[in-house]
């Protein structure tokens, strides 16, 4: 079932450890066959080196195992609440990046200082609430979700593709699992430059608003020309 989807969703796993933004069973990355309503996400606990396409979990978005035989990603409720509230996304990925981990444990946004952010968010790159005692108590995974839509009332999930679970860690989404992990990989290297220049200067001066649109809007907007476009 979904082999070609199983595939892709596997080596978009495997480019999360090559890119050195997980290690051991950290993290997860899933994608969706939107016609059939169902999602792909790698299996909780399994080592990257030893997973394969026939490992890969495929599960309805009430989080029903519809294929496979191992048990899916424990993150897998947050992943679908994604799929359920952004319609336009065709992967997601969590990560225990370092620096993004950090700012996550610091309970603080990124703001976006710089253009290598402005080139991929509209903005900063949000930290959701921390769960409260009766969310763990509830549903952690499910709450996990909750907490993240909640961070993103008002906001386009598109312009803002990536989030910091407040004590967890980075969220990221895109148009395929591909998109996703370059989009959590960039998380990383923004977290990383926001670290520096805290260090530097011991402060975050914001990137000026004219500079950060003509960055966003050059690469993202109705008229958008950079690359080869
Ligand atoms: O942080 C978490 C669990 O929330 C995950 O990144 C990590 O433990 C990987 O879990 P899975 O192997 O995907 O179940």
């Amino acid at each position: 079932m979904l082999k070609a989807l199983r595939e892709a969703v596997l080596e978009a796993n495997l480019e999360l450890n090559r890119r050195g933004v997980v290690i051991y069973t950290w993290g997860n990355v899933s994608g969706i066959d939107r016609e059939a309503g169902l999602v792909v996400i790698k299996p909780s606990g399994v080592s990257y080196d030893a997973m394969c396409a026939d490992d890969m979990v495929v599960v309805n978005l009430e989080n029903e195992v519809v294929w496979g035989e191992k048990k899916p990603s424990s993150d897998t409720r947050t992943h679908t609440a994604l799929y359920r509230a952004f319609p336009r996304i065709g992967g997601v990925v969590h990560t225990h990046s370092p620096h993004a981990v950090g700012w996550a444990q610091a309970r603080m946004e990124i703001p976006c200082l710089g253009t290598t952010q402005a080139d991929y968010c509209s903005g900063p790159i949000p930290c959701t609430e921390p769960l409260t005692p009766e969310q763990v108590e509830r549903d952690y995974e499910g709450e996990t979700g909750v907490n993240i839509l909640r961070a993103f009332e008002g906001r386009d999930p598109m312009a803002q593709p990536m989030v910091l679970l407040a004590g967890h860690g980075p969220f990221a989404w895109g148009k395929t699992p591909d998109d996703a992990v370059h989009n959590a990989v960039v998380l990383e290297k923004c977290a990383e430059m926001a670290t520096i220049t805290r260090m530097a200067c011991g402060g975050l001066p914001p990137l000026e608003d004219y500079v950060l649109d003509y960055h966003y809007q050059r690469k993202h907007g109705a008229n958008a020309w950079y690359g080869q476009k």
